[in-house]
């Protein structure tokens, strides 16, 4: 039986994927809710929110990742970083998916990455669980109904979280598998029921599709100053940085959360929804993303809740670190109904520094803007990725490794090129540790981070004295609006100034030792503004 609506060429069927029992195309929310819940798929919430808990699966699976080495990428991919599957393994996998896959129900959404209609990419989403289509529904962009009659994808997406890979026969390295085959347009996703691997694998597409075009696709959140898109900024980060919390600044207007593209035109989201924390979410600091916890819709995975009340437990992290709420745009008052910025006139890259020993602001110039691109120091914090439990300092090129299918220059370069033309001031900004180390230390306090980048995007922090910073090279504010001066200085935050030089050396060498591999791909100015 199929249900809802699809383009009648276009079904299921006509891709080659049969012996279903029961498809459903693009129903809308309340219907997917219906579906989640009389399949035991969860529990509805205060307000129509969804509540699922996932399993063993609570964060990305980073390395089942696998690229299909045919032979269109294959000079293309940085392999490097991404592991290769054969073209004949992943064939195996496909034809057993669809084995597995038959007299079963399935859920099928339609829709759109990037707003940006020249650039939007069509998406079939086909998943086992009715709240992967609930979610995907949020966080994609939902063409109008109509168009749906009409719609033929570009690349379909399979999630079948019950389906087990066979790492012999299908050549990837355990049960859990995310496999893209650009080749045959196809992404298959098995043995994680993980909502994010939805999301990611559609930004890791893009992030292979889009740089052929000129557009650089960005690990980054974005908001524009309100009624001026042209006041675009963005915000780099590497999960649990602060993409999310930073940018839904009521007094900014918010594209999005957390993936866009840089054409010539501008900024666009590539989604039409967001994924925030709900660790610790507090209605005070957060009163906009908290409100969406309880609106009709929203998915909360992996919250504890009481079962009576319904009510949520946002300090009860017994299930993962990295639980979440997910929600579209609309939900938060002050999104912009386009999800359309300007080129960026600011640029913000966010590093979670566990060490305590990078400053909460700093301007870089365009070459160490490039520098710090390229190499992409941050922390992992528990939860994200599977088997991290405290933060884990790393470099994560491009703020976004594990996203990333070309080689880091390739993202470096056409950065390098828009900030160039555009002019971007560019700065560093710790969301991390300060007044020693993870352990000693205490995370930046949001009111510090929040006040240093209202200062940096209104432009009075521009009109402040600066020092250079004798580890690093680059500028940091002496004084600050709204900011304890001594917090500027991290070396006056620790209790010993001699450990704090002692951490700083360290972390100066492990930066020297990081960018070696870059530099045989990089120019002159970009090596003169290398570290240590
Ligand atoms: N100074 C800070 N700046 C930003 N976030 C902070 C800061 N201190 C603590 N946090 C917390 O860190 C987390 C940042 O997560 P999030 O905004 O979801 O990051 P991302 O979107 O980059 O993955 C939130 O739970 C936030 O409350
Ligand atoms: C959903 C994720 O993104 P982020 O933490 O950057 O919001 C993730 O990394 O799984
Ligand atoms: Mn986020």
């Amino acid at each position: 039986m199929t249900f809802g609506r699809v383009n009648p060429n276009f079904r299921l069927e006509d891709q080659g994927i049969d012996g279903l029992e029961n498809v459903h195309y693009n129903l809308i929310e309340p219907a997917l809710i219906e579906a989640a819940l009389k399949n035991g798929e969860g529990t509805l919430g205060r307000g129509g929110a969804f509540l699922v808990s996932t399993g063993k699966f609570t964060g990305r699976s980073p390395k089942d990742k696998h690229v299909v080495a045919t032979p269109s990428v294959k000079d293309s991919i940085w392999w490097e970083n991404n592991a290769a599957m054969s073209p004949e393994g992943f064939d195996a996998l496909y034809e057993d998916m669809l084995e597995h896959m038959k007299g079963g129900t399935y859920y099928v959404q339609d829709l759109t990455g990037g707003a940006d209609p020249a650039h939007a990419i069509k998406v079939r989403m086909v998943t086992e669980l009715a709240w992967h289509g609930l979610f995907i529904r949020h966080l994609l962009r939902r063409p109008d109904r109509d168009a749906l009659d009409g719609f033929v994808a570009d690349f379909t997406v399979i999630n079948c979280p019950s389906f087990q890979a066979d790492p012999k026969k299908h050549d990837c390295r355990s049960e859990t598998v995310i496999a893209m085959n650009f080749d045959r347009k196809i992404i298959l996703i098995g043995g994680t029921e993980y909502a994010g691997e939805n999301k990611k694998s559609v930004f890791s597409l893009l992030n292979y599709l889009l740089p052929e075009k000129d557009v650089m696709p960005m690990h980054c959140s974005a908001n524009h100053a309100k009624g001026n898109p042209v006041d675009t900024a963005i915000f780099f980060g590497l999960s649990g940085t602060g993409k999310t919390t930073l940018s839904a600044d009521p007094g900014r207007t918010l594209i999005g959360d957390d993936e866009h593209g840089w054409s010539s035109r501008g900024t666009f989201n590539f989604e039409g929804g967001c994924y925030a924390k709900t660790i610790n979410l507090d209605p005070e600091a957060e009163p906009e993303i908290y409100a969406t916890t309880s609106k009709f819709g929203t998915v909360i995975e992996n919250m504890v809740y009481d079962e009576e009340t319904r009510e949520l437990d946002f300090d009860d992290d017994s299930l993962t670190a990295n639980m979440r709420c997910a929600y579209p745009l609309e939900y938060i008052s002050n999104a912009s109904d386009t999800a359309l910025g300007g080129h960026p006139k600011n640029i913000i890259m966010l590093t979670c520094d566990a060490f305590g020993v990078l400053p909460p602001i700093a301007r870089l110039t365009p070459a160490q803007a490039m520098y710090h691109f390229l190499s992409g120091f941050t922390s992992k914090v528990a939860g994200t990725e599977r088997g991290i439990t405290e933060p884990e300092p790393t470099f994560s090129t491009c703020f976004g490794a594990p996203f990333m299918p070309r080689r880091p220059e390739v993202y470096g370069n056409l950065l390098r090129s828009k900030i160039a033309k555009h002019g971007a001031t560019c700065w560093l900004v710790n969301t991390g540790w300060t007044g020693g180390a993870y352990g000693t230390g205490s995370r930046m306090p949001i009111k510090a981070t929040r006040a240093l980048l209202t200062a940096a995007l209104d432009g009075s922090l521009g009109d402040v004295k600066f020092r250079t910073d004798a580890n690093f090279g680059f500028e940091v504010p002496v004084d600050a609006p709204g900011v304890p001066t001594v917090l500027l200085d991290p070396r006056r935050t620790w209790d010993n100034p001699e450990s704090y030089d002692r951490q700083a050396a360290k972390l100066v060498k492990m930066f020297a030792e990081n960018f070696e591999q870059y530099l045989p791909h990089i120019d002159e100015d970009v090596k003169a503004a290398a570290i240590g």
